[in-house]
């Protein structure tokens, strides 16, 4: 099943420089461990914001949820997901 979804970052002010750096660390590895075993098939940037798309390929939404629920900054974050189909005039 994929689904993209939407994450906006927002740390709060009182966090400190080097915790917000670590959990940066932190996430890194997590999110590259998904896109290694193929979870996390792909991840964008959103142009001037602190926000990313990214597409995920997994069993369930059970499956979804653990997987975003587990993100480092995930109380950092707001996340919109969106279900995927396949559209009928795709070539692939
Ligand atoms: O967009 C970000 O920097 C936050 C994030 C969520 C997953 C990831 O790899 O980075």
């Amino acid at each position: 099943m994929l689904f993209l979804a939407r994450m906006d970052v927002q740390f709060p002010a009182h966090l400190s420089a080097e915790d917000v750096t670590r959990m940066q660390g932190l996430e890194k590895e997590y999110s590259q461990a998904l896109q290694q075993d193929g979870r996390l098939a792909s991840i964008w940037r959103v142009v001037g914001e602190y926000a990313n798309y990214s597409v995920f390929d997994v069993e369930s939404n059970d499956e979804l949820h653990q997987i975003l629920s587990s993100f480092p900054m995930y109380p950092f974050m707001k996340i919109k997901v969106t279900p995927l189909a396949k559209h009928p005039n795709s070539i692939r």
